[in-house]
């Protein structure tokens, strides 16, 4: 059996000292396989934001420990030196807004991040396209950000995400800006990704017409996590 793609054990974060400190995260455990798309639920200041940055390996937890793709990243400190090399070749993010670069069109704003990790530009491009064309927003290539709509963005937000075809992709709110068919569309190219690459998917959201989409949830109260069943309906 594979490794799991992200494993997590009594994972914690203190954010300051003293008197000032805040355990944002105070055991948070969990598995999830290659393939799976998960959502991560829980009330504001729960400890979202902060378990997805301990996950990306964006800040450091505290305590705990965490693998990702059965290789250990954080045992009580990190195992891992090349951190920033971790995150691209690992890991996706997928944010509320889109953030794409107004200058460069569709095409290259995807196309930049497999050529930073050393693709020939041409090579880089063509994986662009590709992925395009698999989220039907190959139309739209060589537009510039500002000419697509919020739905299109966020799809080109996704291929950038998928790109470098990183074993994890971590997404924050993807759809809280898209209206109700556009949010279950971007659910759906989620599952469809993570079946065709083997990616594991976590889905920060509030958003009650996704919710039901997922076969497995973790909801997260006060630093917590506790897993249960989706309903696993059909986006
Ligand atoms: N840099 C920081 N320094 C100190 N405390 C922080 C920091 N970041 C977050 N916190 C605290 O940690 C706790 C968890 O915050 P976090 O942002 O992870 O919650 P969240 O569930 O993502 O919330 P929201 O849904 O409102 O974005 C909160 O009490 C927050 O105030």
């Amino acid at each position: 059996m594979d490794a799991p793609a992200i494993e997590v054990r009594g994972l914690g974060k203190r954010y300051g000292e003293g008197d000032a400190a805040v355990d944002a995260l105070k055991g948070v455990d969990m598995t999830i396989a290659p393939g799976e798309v998960v959502g991560l639920i829980g009330p504001s200041g729960s400890g979202k934001s902060t378990l997805l940055k301990c996950l990306g390996a964006v800040i450091e937890p505290t305590k705990g420990f965490m693998a990702l793709g059965g290789v250990p990243v954080f045992d009580g400190g990190w195992k891992i030196r090349d951190l920033r090399g971790l995150r691209r070749d690992s890991i996706g993010f997928v944010f509320q807004a889109p953030y794409l670069i107004p200058f460069l069109d569709v095409t290259d704003n995807i196309a930049l991040l497999p050529m930073l990790a050393g693709k020939p530009n041409r090579e880089a491009r063509r994986m662009a396209v590709e992925l395009l064309e698999a989220l039907d927003v190959g139309h739209r290539a060589k537009a510039s950000p500002a000419e697509l709509s919020g739905g299109e963005q966020q799809r080109v937000a996704i291929a950038r995400a998928l790109v470098n075809r990183p074993p994890i992709v971590l997404a924050d709110e993807p759809t809280a800006p898209l209206d109700s068919e556009r949010a279950l569309n971007v659910v759906r190219i989620l599952n469809r990704m993570a079946e065709q690459y083997r990616t594991a998917i976590i889905v920060v959201t509030h958003d009650e017409k996704i919710i039901p989409t997922f076969r497995r949830i973790y909801r997260i109260r006060d630093g917590r996590t506790y897993e249960e069943a989706g309903e696993g309906r059909a986006a």
